[in-house]
């Protein structure tokens, strides 16, 4: 299921809630109300908790309770890779505070690899698994990995297919078969990306970065042919931070672009959360209706439940283009795909009110269901549901037949059935042979 991770500032506690499912919890003491002295405040006042997938305390590398990079790649990378071999869609974004370990997550360094390069380094490279890597700077996408010669960049434009949805024109795709391939496409990429010194970080990213790896699979389903496609997105988002009126123009404006998308992003997000829980709650509503219909059939006007209504209200609109970072996330974050929000957070108490609003925001993006589906190909769906159409006509046929109807009146129907199991019986070879054909072209795995 969609999880929320954060890098705590406290050391993580397990407990276990009321419906018995594992929590990690995340405590947040406020630095002004702990330094007052005991019993003056209510320790419930001091405290905040906020309880997560998981729970990582990465300060120090000597203290027992340390978290690895392989340990969250064990926890989260893992179930990245398993989603994607089973043709879903996945997502994985770091969100956080300006130098509270995004990219230190998503990347890593040399002597502490991150993981995106461990999720490279796993994945089945082949000539079917392509890599494209972006970056949104000023609310304009760019190509990491097309720098060639020239020196300034082209902005790309962001367009939208009416089924694969929102995409990037004219990104370049690269083929890796490789781990050595993908880590010099890692590095390149990571090279042209736009960082500049802020008062808390002297490298920090100004720009949200979006890798992604789409893998092609070749399976028999049922004797036929088939091709699941899937894709990771790895989204390293820039920092938030407050604006500094010192900063130079430049500076300025490429802050207030990033917040706008990250205020955009939380809209999103808010809105994403309210329609998944009056869904939720809409849902309960019709499971109550249902078994207890005599005692509240004629009370409950049930009329709106179809819209997720819950009490007659409306889903929320949810701006995924007043953003451009939004529109491009917009299957991860509302549609059909797997996501993993990390939030990092910084140990210092002076970053204590960024740190309640990164958790605020994550415990947000908890409520979010999405509904991932495994992306299969339409013709292969198109024959399994024939397939499955055709067993159901037959099994009609035998029970009517079976039945001692009126001569005249089952002579008619077994009519009616016997043809429609004909036409649909011939369709499945069809199908099955315009299928073969397709996708034994050398060239359609790519296409
Ligand atoms: N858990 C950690 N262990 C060791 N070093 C870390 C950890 N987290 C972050 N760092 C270091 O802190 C610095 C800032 O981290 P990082 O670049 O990942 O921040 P960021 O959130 O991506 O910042 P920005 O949004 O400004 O780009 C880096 O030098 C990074 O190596």
């Amino acid at each position: 299921p969609p999880g929320v991770s954060v890098i705590s500032r406290y050391r993580p506690q397990i407990f276990k809630t009321a419906c018995t499912s594992l929590y990690r919890l995340c405590l947040c003491v406020d630095p002004q109300l702990d330094s007052r002295s005991e019993g003056a405040v209510d320790s419930r006042e001091k405290l905040l908790e906020f309880g997560f997938d998981y729970c990582y305390w990465s300060v120090d590398a000597e203290d027992p309770q340390y978290a690895s990079q392989e340990e969250v790649f064990q926890d989260l990378g893992v179930s990245v890779l398993a989603g994607a071999s089973e043709g879903y869609n996945v997502c994985l974004f770091a969100y956080g505070q300006t130098g509270s370990g995004k990219t230190y997550t998503m990347m890593g360094s040399q002597d502490s690899i991150g993981l995106t390069p461990r999720i490279c380094e796993v994945s089945p490279l082949a000539a079917a698994t392509r890599f494209t890597f972006l970056e949104i700077y000023n609310e304009r996408v760019r190509d990491l990995l097309k720098l060639g010669g020239q020196k300034k960049r082209e902005t790309l434009r962001v367009r939208e297919h009416p089924e694969k949805g929102p995409y990037v024109q004219d990104l370049s795709q690269h083929v890796v078969t490789d781990y050595k391939q993908a880590l010099d496409l890692l590095e390149e990429g990571v090279t042209n990306r736009i960082t500049a010194a802020t008062h808390n970080h002297e490298a920090s990213s100004r720009s949200h970065a979006i890798f992604t790896i789409q893998y092609t699979q070749a399976i028999l389903e049922n004797n036929l042919p088939s091709e699941i496609v899937s894709k990771i997105n790895l989204v390293d988002l820039a920092g938030s931070e407050r604006a500094d009126p010192h900063y130079c123009r430049d500076r300025l404006t490429e802050g207030s672009s990033i917040n706008k998308s990250l205020v955009t992003l939380g809209i999103v997000i808010s809105a994403l959360a309210q329609n998944s829980q009056m869904s939720n709650s809409c849902q309960s509503i019709n499971s109550m209706a249902s078994e207890g219909e005599g005692s509240l059939g004629g009370s409950l006007n049930l009329s709106n439940s179809g819209r997720g209504g819950g009490g007659g209200r409306r889903h929320c609109f949810i701006p995924y283009r007043d953003s451009v970072l939004t529109w491009l996330l917009k299957d991860s974050l509302g549609g059909n795909s797997k996501t993993i929000m990390i939030a990092t957070v910084s140990p210092s108490g002076s970053s204590y009110n960024e740190t309640l609003s990164t958790l605020r925001y994550a415990a947000h993006a908890k409520n979010i269901v999405n509904k991932p589906r495994v992306n299969e190909d339409a013709s292969v769906r198109l024959i399994r549901e024939l397939r499955q159409e055709v067993d159901r006509l037959k099994s009609m046929l035998l029970s009517f037949q079976m039945r001692n109807l009126s001569p005249s009146l089952s002579e008619e129907r077994d009519g009616n059935l016997s043809d429609m199991l004909l036409q649909n019986e011939l369709k499945v070879p069809l199908l099955s042979l315009l299928l073969w054909r397709r996708l034994s072209a050398p060239s359609s795995l790519l296409d």
